[in-house]
């Protein structure tokens, strides 16, 4: 089954074309690193797959039963607050608002997921702790929790491991890998990081305005020219 169909997707802006001919199929499960130089679309896929944008042409289906709602979206931490005064667990189960729906408050269920992403993010020591006294790898981290309160099979990261050293980097893609594998979530994730991002990864899409690869990564013509690093 396919979690994310992509058909003849291009994408502008102001006439001026920014993705184009964008075509693949991903199946439920995998793990997909969406690679490519800046400028090469790699964000615009991801509006146009948050239905932040409406394609210029062609189509970005999601597998049936996965609404745009069920989408676990973590930004880039630029554009995450780093003067937010709330606490990890605050964040964390922010998360889930927008399934309350009329409700006007956290419920049960909520509080569980938001407890039991913080114990797999190995967050549940810090969970009092404000958000802007995290180290970047701690917020990096709490932001994961937050996208994974909110996925209901699919989580869409930009640059999970940006910004942060080596040893911390790997024990980001580490826990991606783990997500992806024990809670079975579809990940597509945006990386620059051609050695351990794509490394971490069951299949790449490699951009360069349009799509210059997409397959397995074990096949992607780039693993042997940046590095097969371990998986
Ligand atoms: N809001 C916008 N308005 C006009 N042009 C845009 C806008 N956002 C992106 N573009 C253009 O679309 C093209 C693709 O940009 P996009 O941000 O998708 O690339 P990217 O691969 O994510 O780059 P980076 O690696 O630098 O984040 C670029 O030429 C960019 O200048």
């Amino acid at each position: 089954m396919a979690a994310l169909v992509c058909r003849g997707l291009c994408a502008a802006y102001g006439g001026r074309e920014a993705l184009h001919g964008v075509d693949f199929e991903l199946p439920a499960g995998a793990f997909l690193a969406v690679v490519g130089p800046n400028g090469s679309g790699k964000s615009t896929l991801i509006k146009a797959l948050l239905g932040l944008i409406k394609p210029s042409a062609g189509t970005v289906k999601l597998e049936e039963g996965v609404g745009r709602s069920g989408i676990g979206y973590m930004p880039q931490q630029s554009e995450s607050r780093g003067d937010f005064p709330a606490t990890v667990y605050e964040t964390v189960i922010s998360g889930r608002l927008g399934r309350l729906g009329l409700r006007p408050f956290y419920g049960r269920q909520d509080r569980r997921e938001a407890e039991k992403n913080l114990r797999l993010m190995g967050l549940w020591e810090l969970r009092t702790r404000a958000f802007r006294e995290l180290s970047g790898g701690q917020r990096q981290r709490t932001l994961l929790a937050r996208a994974l309160c909110a996925a209901d099979g699919m989580l869409v990261l930009d640059e999970p491991a940006a910004g942060l050293d080596a040893e911390t980097q790997e024990r980001m893609y580490s826990l991606l890998r783990d997500v992806n594998k024990k809670e079975g979530a579809t990940v597509v994730m945006v990386t620059h990081d051609l050695v351990r991002g794509a490394a971490a990864a069951t299949h790449v899409l490699e951009l360069d305005g349009g799509q210059k690869y997409f397959g397995e990564a074990g096949l992607w013509p780039g693993r042997a020219q940046y590095g097969s690093g371990e998986k």
